[in-house]
């Protein structure tokens, strides 16, 4: 009865109690034999089925972790319908051909390529919404061309990444990771005592990129005495921080370079040998924007050769492939991409995706809207 009061409301609240109660006598005719239970299952998912068919198209190309987290059904809610190309034993292109007509918007994540030739594959489609911040995944240049919009996770993620990101930088100062795995190996009791780190404070900030994550990194900074300069396509009006034009300038200005940029043709491999190089033999760098925003061969090539202290990685070049140089070092410190996560924040999420989706289908600016 507790099932059947739900259904009931779940289809009053879409109108269809009429045809709910048609449909439970219909599978109940055609099943005479059936418990009432097994005929009221039937009717329900025949009847979300048919409702489902009517909500507009949501193409999902991969998993994405986060629909995982907060359940599917209430990203959905009623109001789309996913369509899932990994669940399908259809070839990719055979999928997107078959069900293009219908594909009007594309839910995808970080590790999802949205190339043109999917987009080829798929005319109608009016949106590209994700769950990352970054979209060096996205083709936004055939975006652009095709007028497609392109929705991120906006600043839902600052606060969690900027966390991270000084996260990172005390563990590589102060060698918390490096310790704790002498600690656990016994090394305390058989060696002595494990060499100090270095103190954050005072320590000089250089960010690169002084978006919504490269500001909330920046005031934590602050908060710990630190001072804060900064590198970015435009000087900020706004904002008193130091800015240098030159990303080697800053470096050659500062004891820690943080990378919160995006990555785009112009910020790929930015950060080379002569960046490291102006950062010099104590300085410290931590990445928590992409990978490749850091030529990586370079980069474990001045770790080994000592021409810089340390660093703190959560994104790497070619994930999840790690260099293995860096594994045996103890002044750097990994992490699997992960920065951006908090189950708390995916609540906020779901709500940015939801409400983006909403407003492309309903005609509306979309609340994240890339290039804004
Ligand atoms: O790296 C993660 C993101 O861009 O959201």
């Amino acid at each position: 009865m507790c099932v059947l009061l739900k259904y009931i409301t779940w289809q009053n609240r879409h109108g269809f109690v009429e045809e709910c109660l048609v449909s439970i006598k219909r599978e109940g005719k055609k099943n005479p034999l059936l418990s009432r239970a097994s005929v009221l299952k039937m009717a329900v998912s025949t009847d979300c089925h048919k409702a489902q068919q009517d909500f507009p198209k949501v193409l999902i190309l991969k998993p994405i972790s986060f629909l995982a987290h907060v359940g599917e059904r209430h990203v959905a809610s009623n109001k789309f319908t996913f369509l899932k190309a990994y669940e399908s034993s259809l070839p990719l292109h055979q999928f997107l051909s078959t069900h293009s007509p219908s594909i009007k918007a594309i839910l995808s994540s970080v590790g999802t390529p949205i190339t043109a030739d999917i987009l080829q594959l798929l005319p109608e489609v009016g949106v590209v919404v994700t769950t990352s911040v970054g979209l060096n995944q996205v083709d936004l240049p055939e975006c652009r061309r095709r007028g497609i919009k392109v929705a991120n996770a906006g600043s839902v993620f600052s606060d969690d990444v900027a966390d991270f990101a000084v996260g990172l930088l005390i563990d590589v100062l102060r060698k918390v990771s490096a310790s704790d795995g002498y600690v656990r190996k016994g090394l305390w009791a058989t060696k002595g005592d494990y060499p100090l780190g270095s103190k954050l404070g005072g320590k000089r900030i250089g960010i690169v990129g002084l978006g919504n994550i490269g500001f909330a990194v920046a005031k934590r900074l602050e908060a710990f005495g630190c001072s804060i300069s900064y590198n970015s396509r435009k000087r900020k009006p706004h904002v008193s921080y130091p800015f240098y034009e030159s990303v080697c300038e800053l470096a050659a200005n500062c004891d820690v370079l943080v990378i919160c940029c995006e990555l785009t043709d112009q910020t790929r491999h930015m950060i080379n040998k002569e960046v490291l190089s102006a950062l010099g033999k104590e300085g410290v760098i931590v990445n928590i924007g992409r990978g490749a925003i850091i030529n990586e061969k370079e980069m474990v090539q001045c770790l080994v050769q000592g021409e810089i202290a340390g660093a703190g990685l959560d994104v790497f070049e070619n994930e999840p492939d790690v260099p293995v140089e860096l594994f045996a070092m103890d002044n750097v410190v990994l992490s699997p991409h992960i920065a951006v996560f908090t189950p708390e924040s995916f609540l906020d999420l779901m709500d940015l995706v939801m409400g983006n989706l909403e407003a492309f289908f309903s005609n509306k600016p979309l609340l994240s809207e890339y290039g804004d």
